[in-house]
C-alpha cells in the first residue's frame, strides 16, 4: 500500500476525523516515522493514470546478460510464506539446479512498512511463527534463510542489492507484491540491479489470475464484480493447467554449503522473538486459534471440505482439534451457500490468515474443490456451496485487480470521488465504543469483541460492523479500515479496503448508499440462535429469544449492557441526507 508521502499536501486520516491516539505501533526504529494517509485527488489521479505495476513489468523487459554468480537468491515476502506451490521459489530453485549453484532465501523485516500498512502485532507474530517453521524445513534441505530487520524502508532496495553482492549472487527471484509502496520499492530494486549486473525476476503468485488479464470488451479493468467473475471463470477454465498448476518445493542444496566460508553463517541468522513495537500480547491464544504452517492450513482446508460446522468453534478454539464429523453431504463446503452468512458456527473455512500470508496458495484451495467434486472444470456458480466458495476466492482476486488498476483506493481516496466530501462526524467517544464493542447494538458489539479476542471476524459481521460505523455513527470509513488492519491476523490491504469501501458505498461495485443495513434484522439472520452474541458479549449470556438481538432498555440497564449510542432510524435518515448531497449536514 502506498499511503505515505504521497504529496506535501497529503493529510493524515486522524486530522480529518478527530485527534487520534499515539500510533500503537510506533517503535524504536520508527520513532519519527510519520506516514500520511490521504492523498490529494490530483495525486491519486496521477498514480491511477500510470499504475506502478506496469512500470515494474516494463523494467523487467530486456534484461542484460550477466556473468554467472555463485548463488541464487529468493527474496521471500510476507505474502508467500510456504515452500510448495510457490512460483518464485520454485523458479529460483530450478535455476539454481540448472546453474549448479546454491539457493539462498532472504527475508527482510521492515518495521516502517508495518507502520505504514497498519500491520497488526498478530499478523507480524504470525509471520514470525511461520518463518520459524520455514527455517526448520529449509535447513533440512541445506537452504539458509537469512533474516534482517531493516529501517528506514527507503534503503531496502540498496540493502537487497548489497546482500546479493555479499553472497556473490547475480540472480534474484521474488513474487510480486501489488501494493503501491512495494511496487515502487521493486522498481527501484530493478534500477539498482541493472547497474550492478544483477538480473531480477518478479513473478505473479498471489492470485489465481494475475492482474491485467481480465478486461472488459473495451479493454478496461472491471470495476464491477459480476462480469469480472464471469470472465475470470471463463479464462480460468480455458487454461486451467496454467492457472492451477501446482509446483514442487525447492530441491536441496549440496550439503557442502554448510562448510562454505560465506554461506555457512547465513544458517545462524535468528528469527526474532518479536519486532519492536509489534509485541503480540495474546500470542499464546493466537498460537492455538491460528496454528502456523502449511500443514495446519491444509488440515483446516480438509476439515472445511469434508466435515460439518461446529457450534463449539465460534470463538477462541483449536481449529485442528478433532470432533468434526466427516460428512460427505453436509460438509461446510457443500452447504456453504446456505450457511456461510451464519456467524453462530464455524460455517466458513477460516483460511483467510493463511491465504493472506500465503501459507497456503489460492491455487491449492481451488484444486481441492475439484477433488471434492471429482470434476475437471472449476465451478463458481451461485447454485452450489462449493461454487459460492470459489466465488469468494474470486472476490479476493477482484479486489487485488482493483488495487492494481486503481491504486487510488490504497491512497486513502474513495474510488468514487463524488463521495470525497461526505460529511463525517467527529466523535472520539463513539469511535472508542465501536472499537471496544460498547455500542449497545449486540451484533455490532459481538463482532467487534470477536475481532478483539480472535484477531478475526466472520465476513457478515465485518459488513455489519463496517456499515454501522459509517452509516449509523457516520464516522469516516478510513478509521475503520485502519482499526481492522491493526486488529486482524488476516489483514490484507486489497480485501480490507474493498470490504470497507463496499460497506461505506464509496468503492467499486459498492452497496448503494440508500441500502443501509438494519443491524437488528441483520442480527436475526446472522445469529439465529443468538450463540454468537452470547459467546462474545457476556453481559447478555443469559438472554435468549429476540431480546438478545435488541435488549429492552430496562433489561440492558439491569445487566450492565450499554444503551444504543444512536437511534438507527434517525441515523439512517442522516446518512441518506449526507450521501445524497455530499458536503451537506
Ligand atoms: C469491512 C471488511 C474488511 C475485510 N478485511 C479483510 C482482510 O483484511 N483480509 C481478508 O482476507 N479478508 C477481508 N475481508 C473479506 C472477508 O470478510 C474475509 O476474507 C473472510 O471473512 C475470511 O473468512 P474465511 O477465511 O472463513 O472465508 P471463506 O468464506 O471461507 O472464504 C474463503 C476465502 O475467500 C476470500 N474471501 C472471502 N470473502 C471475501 C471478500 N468479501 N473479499 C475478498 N476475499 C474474500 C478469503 O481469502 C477467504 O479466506 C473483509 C471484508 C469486509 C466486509
Amino acid at each position: 500500500m502506498n499511503k505515505r508521502s504521497l504529496s506535501p499536501s497529503a493529510r493524515s486520516v486522524s486530522a480529518v476525523v478527530s485527534p487520534s491516539k499515539k500510533p500503537r505501533n510506533s517503535n524504536q526504529h520508527d520513532a519519527h516515522f510519520v506516514h500520511n494517509k490521504i492523498a490529494t485527488a490530483d495525486n491519486a489521479a496521477r498514480v491511477d493514470a500510470d499504475p506502478p505495476l506496469g512500470k515494474l513489468l516494463a523494467s523487467l523487459q530486456n534484461p542484460t546478460l550477466q556473468a554467472q554468480g555463485s548463488a541464487v537468491v529468493y527474496w521471500m515476502r510476507m505474502e508467500d510464506m510456504r515452500l510448495s506451490d510457490n512460483r518464485a521459489l520454485s523458479q529460483a530453485s530450478a535455476q539454481a539446479k540448472l546453474d549448479g549453484l546454491p539457493l539462498i532465501v532472504l527475508f527482510v523485516f521492515s518495521p516502517q512498512d508495518y507502520v505504514a500498512h497498519d500491520r497488526s502485532a498478530r499478523r507480524i507474530d504470525f509471520t514470525l511463527r511461520n518463518l520459524r517453521l520455514l527455517k526448520y524445513s529449509l535447513a533440512k534441505l541445506d537452504i539458509p534463510l537469512h533474516t534482517v530487520v531493516h529501517s528506514p524502508r527507503r534503503d531496502i532496495p540498496p540493502y537487497v542489492i548489497s546482500f546479493l553482492q555479499s553472497v556473490r549472487a547475480t540472480l534474484l527471484f521474488a513474487n510480486i507484491e501489488y501494493e503501491v509502496d512495494e511496487l515502487r520499492r521493486d522498481i527501484r530494486v530493478c534500477e539498482l540491479a541493472k547497474k550492478q549486473g544483477i538480473t531480477p525476476t518478479y513473478v505473479h503468485d498471489k492470485l489465481i489470475i494475475e492482474p491485467g488479464v481480465i478486461k472488459s470488451q473495451q479493454g478496461r479493468p472491471y470495476a464491477v464484480y459480476s462480469p469480472f467473475q464471469r470472465q475470470w471463470l471463463t479464462v480460468l477454465n480455458a487454461d486451467r493447467d496454467k492457472y492451477l498448476a501446482g509446483l514442487p518445493p525447492p530441491e536441496a542444496n549440496p550439503s557442502s554449503i554448510r562448510d562454505h566460508p560465506t554461506y555457512r553463517t547465513l544458517f545462524d541468522s535468528p528469527i526474532p522473538d518479536h519486532i519492536d513495537g509489534f509485541e503480540c500480547a495474546d500470542r499464546d491464544q493466537m498460537t492455538v486459534t491460528w496454528p502456523a504452517g502449511s500443514d495446519a492450513a491444509r488440515e483446516m482446508l480438509r476439515k472445511f471440505l469434508y466435515t460439518k460446522s461446529r457450534s463449539t468453534h465460534v470463538g477462541l478454539s483449536d481449529p485442528l482439534e478433532g470432533g468434526a464429523e466427516p460428512s460427505d453431504k453436509r460438509s461446510r463446503a457443500l452447504v456453504y451457500k446456505e450457511q456461510r452468512d451464519k456467524a453462530d458456527r464455524d460455517t466458513t473455512s477460516r483460511l483467510s490468515p493463511y491465504l493472506s500470508a500465503g501459507v497456503i496458495s489460492a491455487r491449492e484451495c481451488v484444486r481441492a474443490t475439484l477433488d471434492l467434486l471429482g470434476v475437471k472444470n472449476v465451478k463458481a456458480d451461485r447454485d452450489s456451496g462449493v461454487g459460492m466458495w470459489v466465488q469468494e476466492i474470486a472476490w479476493r482476486d477482484f479486489y487485488t485487480h482493483v488495487l492494481v488498476a486503481f491504486p487510488r483506493v490504497s491512497m486513502g481516496r474513495p474510488f468514487q470521488e463524488k463521495y470525497a466530501d461526505v460529511k463525517w462526524e467527529t466523535n472520539q467517544a463513539h469511535l472508542d465504543a465501536w472499537k471496544e464493542g460498547r455500542t449497545g447494538v449486540p451484533i455490532v458489539d459481538a463482532a467487534m469483541r470477536q475481532a478483539n479476542t480472535m484477531g478475526w471476524m466472520h465476513n457478515r459481521a465485518r459488513m455489519i460492523a463496517a456499515m454501522y460505523l459509517t452509516k449509523d455513527l457516520m464516522l469516516d470509513w478510513r478509521l475503520g479500515e485502519k482499526h481492522f488492519m491493526e486488529q486482524f491476523i488476516d489483514g490484507d490491504l486489497a480485501s480490507n479496503n474493498g470490504g470497507w469501501q463496499w460497506s461505506a458505498s464509496t468503492g467499486t461495485d459498492p452497496q448503494p448508499y440508500f441500502r443501509i443495513f438494519n443491524p437488528y434484522s441483520q442480527s436475526e439472520k446472522t445469529d439465529p440462535t443468538g450463540d454468537y452474541i452470547r459467546a462474545f458479549v457476556p453481559e447478555l449470556r443469559k438472554v435468549f429469544g429476540k431480546d438478545v438481538h435488541c435488549p429492552p432498555p430496562k433489561l440492558a440497564d439491569k445487566l450492565g449492557y450499554p444503551r444504543p449510542l444512536v437511534d438507527h432510524k434517525e441515523a439512517r435518515v442522516r446518512a441518506l441526507r449526507r450521501y445524497k448531497t455530499p458536503g451537506s449536514e
